[in-house]
């Protein structure tokens, strides 16, 4: 069992915060760009129905991105089954860049090589149960709130619209993905839910009781109580230690040695088996697109606290 306490988080991130000077808050999409550097926080939600530990501004909220990527793989296993979601999107790391359009054309068979990737998420998100886009999103939120037993969260509806309004790479990788069957129906209507979902809003302390449940094999890390099948969150964290830090998640692997899964707003949901889950923020980015803060915090800490799970 792995202890963390307030005094760790503050202790480290006081020592991290630095690094946000090298890096770049991402502006690709409008609304992300407004996001203050210096804003840094940090949470860790510990199994066994313990008081959260937090640092920095823990209450400032930020939109989940690619994190989102996990919850909907885990809403995808849970309505359809390993086989049908596998059918439509791999099971390998790309080594490309997140929203590369590259390998979709020269794999054969032409389907996304893993569900961390854009054109893997946006497969994974078109088979989400709901007879409309707003449904969709419902599904995705419920699942959301559940594991953060918080029934307030909600999407951004500016980040979600600035992205709706300028993802044409997104769009292109849909389209790409209709021609060859992988992605059925209506193109706009998968970017609104998408959006939706990458634009989900949560604290590091959310983030952090999120991670708890997958640390705690999909049970509710203060009850027990099962949330996701074990299954899925197996399946979930072994993509998120192949793949869940993009083109970095070899060397993350190396460094840290958990499953993580991170999103452009800056965030990076860290789980620690059987311990509980980390939470990092700190919008200034590295060129995989990983927040160099949170990168340098979760080193520090595995090092300390000799987590790595390999
Ligand atoms: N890496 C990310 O967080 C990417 C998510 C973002 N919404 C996108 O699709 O570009």
């Amino acid at each position: 069992m792995i202890e963390i306490d307030e005094k760790d988080l503050h202790y480290w991130l006081e020592h991290v915060k630095i690094y946000a000077n090298n890096g770049k808050v991402a502006d690709y999409i409008p609304a992300l760009a407004n996001q203050q550097p210096e804003i840094n926080a940090t949470a860790f939600y510990p199994i066994g129905d313990k008081e959260v530990a937090c640092a920095g501004q823990a209450d400032y909220s930020f939109t989940i991105q690619s994190v989102s990527k996990v919850l909907t793989l885990a809403l995808a296993l849970i309505q359809h089954g390993e086989q049908a979601v596998f059918s439509r999107v791999g099971k390998e790391p790309s080594s490309d860049p997140f929203y590369s359009i590259q390998k979709l054309e020269v794999e054969k068979p032409s389907k996304p090589l893993n569900p961390m990737i854009n054109a893997g998420a946006l497969a994974v998100t078109n088979m989400i149960r709901g007879r409309g886009s707003d449904e969709m999103v419902q599904e995705i939120l419920n699942l959301v709130r559940l594991l953060a037993d918080d029934s307030s969260i909600d999407y951004d509806e500016e980040v979600a619209r600035s992205e709706f309004e300028t993802a044409f790479l997104n769009r292109a990788l849909s389209y790409f993905m209709k021609q060859n069957g992988i992605i059925t129906g209506s193109v706009e209507e998968l970017l609104d839910v998408y959006t939706k979902q990458c634009a989900i809003t949560v604290n590091v302390k959310q983030l952090a009781r999120i991670a708890a449940v997958f640390a705690n094999d999909g049970k509710d890390p203060d009850t027990n109580q099962p949330l996701l099948p074990s299954h899925v969150a197996r399946v979930c964290k072994t993509f998120m230690v192949t793949c869940g830090m993009y083109d970095a998640s070899g060397t993350f692997a190396i460094n840290v040695g958990i499953p993580a899964k991170s999103g452009v707003s800056g965030c990076i949901m860290g789980v620690i088996k059987e311990s509980g889950g980390l939470a990092v923020f700190g919008p200034a980015l590295d060129e995989q697109g990983n927040s160099v803060v949170g990168m340098h915090l979760l080193k520090d800490l595995a090092d300390d606290k000799r987590w790595s799970i390999f």
